[in-house]
């Protein structure tokens, strides 16, 4: 099959994003279509697939995710910006509520928050620390706790945005420290059998670092739901107030975010880029799990350029 995508990235977590509104094809050919696009050896790479899908009678339209390796997650939030973007350009609509796998989202076009970068705010949750959300077989929420069995004597708070978090603050990040955790997550233990994202996270005056291990990936440029988790957690444990709006940076740049309190409602606001690098048309075989070459028929030149100098402005 021909398959045309829009390649594009929120924070420079990078994806090709598909219209697949009129698409009818079974999880594991989404899961197939997921491993082939999003590897990194080949033509397209990313950190996953997004899907732009239809709504229903409560959303005006909905997103998949599928990370990399092919797993569905239930949300993606540097992806929904982008998968936002495209459903606002398709429907003319400039806010939606957005269908996920286990929850909704809202979504709407914000002001630039560089010029020409094209930015969207997204409101998700409510963000959850009770175990059973989270995937955690623990008795109670961990929040700075040291979590028996996990190779790690750091302390960790653990979020639902509703995809599973685990946060740990730190002074400074030690990338094989994080990289052999995750890696550890990624074989599915017992404390965790539906795997975990896993997050150092630095707060400082300027606001929050946070480095992520994606689950069904392994390191990103940046995470949108562990920024959502990270800011959470960092008001929960008394880091940062709840309410304020927080500027998260990370490998791939930056968003604004704030996050209420639980007894507020619990929901986390992300305002980003959506930025949409090229759009191209592939072959997929299915069958013999292949893809052909990528025809690219317009590159987003200015727009990859301006965010370019807004991420060089923040260095
Ligand atoms: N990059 C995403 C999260 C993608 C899903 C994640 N790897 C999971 O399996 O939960 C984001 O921006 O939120």
């Amino acid at each position: 099959m021909q398959t045309g995508f829009v390649k594009c990235h929120g924070s420079g977590n990078d994806f090709p994003l598909i219209d697949a509104r009129a698409l009818t094809l079974s999880d594991a050919e989404w899961a197939t279509i997921g491993r082939l696009l999003a590897d990194r050896e080949g033509p397209v790479g990313g950190d996953g697939l997004l899907l732009l899908t239809p709504g229903d009678d409560a959303h005006d339209f909905g997103m998949r995710m599928f990370n990399s390796d092919g797993s569905e997650a239930e949300t993606c939030l540097n992806g929904l910006r982008c998968t936002a973007r495209l459903g606002f350009e398709l429907t003319g609509l400039n806010e939606a509520r957005v269908k996920l796998k286990t929850s909704s989202a809202f979504a709407a076009r914000r002001e630039e928050i560089a010029p020409g970068v094209v930015t969207i705010e997204t409101r998700a949750g409510p963000a959850s620390t009770d175990p059973g959300d989270v995937g955690l077989a623990i008795d109670a929420p961990a929040i700075d706790s040291i979590l028996p069995g996990l190779p790690s004597k750091r302390g960790f708070t653990a979020v639902a945005m509703p995809n599973p978090h685990l946060i740990a603050f730190v002074d400074s990040i030690d990338e094989s420290e994080l990289v052999a955790l995750g890696d550890w997550c990624e074989a599915g233990p017992d404390l965790m059998p539906a795997r975990m994202n896993v997050s150092f996270v630095i707060a400082d005056a300027a606001g929050l670092f946070v480095r992520t291990y994606e689950r069904g990936v392994g390191l990103t440029n940046s995470c949108g739901s562990a920024m959502a988790a990270s800011c959470f957690a960092a008001g929960l444990t008394g880091r940062k107030p709840f309410g304020e709006a927080l500027t998260i940076r990370n490998r791939g740049g930056m968003v604004v975010a704030s996050a209420q309190a639980p007894d507020a409602g619990g929901m986390v606001s992300i305002r980003g880029n959506a930025t949409f690098t090229y759009d191209a048309q592939v072959e997929i075989d299915l069958q013999a799990g292949m893809i052909g070459e990528m025809v690219v028929h317009h590159r987003r030149v200015e727009e990859a350029q301006s965010w370019d100098a807004l991420v060089a402005s923040l260095s």
